[in-house]
């Protein structure tokens, strides 16, 4: 398989040099330079497999050539062993037509463990395989960041340095990260936003002289966050999962997704250009909704950034919106790279008419608030007895504020375990489940983390004094 840059330049590349690079050289995005397609009766044939096996055959194209099958078997099936749900993603209908697919039971309770077990033993395994050691460098709302560290602690070719925004993520989610006291884990906590943390970590992508360096190799900077592609390949997995799982590929779902880097949804489209039959996909916001803005009146402009009870998607500049607008704009890199130029110079973007008239088709959008976020958990918990998480619940909103088909199976993301956010839980008037067995003392854990400047001088000079 090969990869190019949403910004057109550099040629080619593997997916080894896709997955340790992270961002491409010119700025832009990694995307394969085709898809991988699979017809009806490929998907037919995947019915029934569990999760690992089905996993091992949608990625399987994405690695062909860079990780041998025997190998990726063996790291799938570990990374999905880990779980604490033996269907690893359970689907639970919450009203007829109406299912959420449970995504938070791996080891940090999110999403996100989907791809980053299975990204930490890539890396693992080609760093291994090259004799080299990489840094791991990643920015976080709250998710992605205990995620990574769970991901990846155990490899001896890693240091990982994990940016989040001081005092805007959870306890929980804050504990989870900063109660891991290896050696070769740093968390970063900085006097600023997701956004700041997130640019910051483009910057130093952009810029690695300030990596030491040993005398005969330059030190490699790695992603985690989802512009390394493998986290896109990884969430494509459980879209075909769910498909299969409500009479997929012989009927079309609709699927919505809390949605903050444009990532997670971003796998489904993906699972839908492979063949996937989809029929809508519903970008569900909090307050921070550029995105939402974009889908309803073709506006991407920056506004500032706000704290909410869903603090995970607390995100402003979307990462992954880059890869849609790269198809937007029939994969003109020059064009995109013109394109992204001008939203770095005036923090707004529109698509063309015709293209956004035709990506309407496909994706609809909601934007709930904090009220609205308390209100639904409430109504949901009565009527079912089942807890969202705040994030979770902006999907479940979408879904009754837009008018979905009715006979098509509509299907929410579940991207977290409420556990994780109490202050929601409890201003919606309920109570907060106990943390799990893996995590009982998390409260009470000794904790390590530094408080640096938002300035991007201040965070690499703590890399490079602790490297
Ligand atoms: C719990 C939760 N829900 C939703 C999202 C949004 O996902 P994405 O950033 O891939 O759009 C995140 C963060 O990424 C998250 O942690
Ligand atoms: N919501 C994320 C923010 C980073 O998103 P990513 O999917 O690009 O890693 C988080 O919780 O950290």
């Amino acid at each position: 398989m090969k990869y190019i840059s949403t910004r057109g330049q550099g040629g080619e590349k593997s997916f080894q040099e896709v997955l340790l690079a992270g961002l491409a050289e010119d700025g832009g995005l990694y995307v394969p330079a085709e898809l991988p397609q699979f017809d009806l009766e490929k998907i037919r044939s995947l019915r029934g497999l569990p999760y690992n096996e089905l996993a091992f055959e949608v990625i399987k194209p994405f690695v062909a050539g860079d990780i041998p099958d025997a190998k990726l078997k063996e790291m799938i099936d570990d990374s999905y062993a880990a779980f604490s749900h033996e269907a690893v993603a359970p689907l639970t209908q919450l009203k007829s037509h109406q299912w959420v697919m449970e995504l938070f039971h791996g080891p940090t309770l999110a999403f996100k463990d989907f791809a980053l077990q299975l990204l930490g033993r890539l890396l693992d395994y080609v760093l291994t395989e090259r004799g080299e050691r990489a840094v791991v460098l990643g920015a976080t709302s709250g998710d992605t960041g205990s995620a990574a560290i769970e991901g990846c602690r155990h490899s001896e070719a890693l240091d990982i340095f994990i940016l989040h925004p001081y005092q805007r993520v959870s306890e929980v989610q804050r504990r989870q990260m900063t109660t891991v006291l290896d050696s070769n884990v740093y968390n970063i906590a900085v006097q600023g936003n997701f956004d700041d943390c997130q640019a910051m970590v483009k910057q130093c992508f952009a810029d690695q002289s300030f990596l030491p360096r040993s005398s005969e190799k330059k030190t490699r900077l790695v992603a985690v966050n989802s512009i390394n592609w493998a986290r896109i390949m990884a969430q494509v997995v459980y879209y075909f999962h769910a498909s299969l799982e409500l009479g997929g590929p012989d009927r079309e779902i609709a699927f919505s997704v809390p949605t903050g880097n444009f990532g997670d949804i971003f796998a489904g489209y993906i699972a839908r250009g492979m063949g996937l039959p989809v029929s809508k996909l519903i970008v569900a916001t909090n307050r921070n909704d550029i995105l939402h803005r974009f889908f309803q009146n073709n506006d991407y402009s920056k506004q500032s950034l706000e704290h909410t009870l869903s603090p995970s998607m607390d995100i402003m500049v979307s990462s992954n919106f880059e890869r849609l607008l790269f198809d937007l704009n029939d994969r003109d890199g020059q064009a995109l790279a013109e394109l992204m130029a001008t939203f770095e110079k005036t923090g707004k973007l529109s698509a063309s008419e015709q293209s956004w008239q035709k990506i309407r088709e496909l994706f609809d959008s909601s934007r709930t608030d904090d009220q609205d976020t308390c209100d639904a958990i409430k109504a949901l918990f009565d009527r079912t007895e089942y807890l969202a998480d705040p994030h979770t619940i902006t999907g479940i909103r979408a879904l009754e504020e837009l008018e979905t088909d009715s006979r098509t199976p509509n299907l929410v993301l579940a991207t977290a375990h409420p556990v994780k956010f109490p202050e929601a839980i409890e201003k919606a008037g309920l109570d907060t489940p106990e943390l799990p067995h893996h995590m009982k003392d998390l409260l009470e854990r000794e904790e390590r983390y530094d408080v640096v400047d938002n300035d991007l001088n201040s965070v690499k000079k703590f890399i490079h004094t602790h490297l």
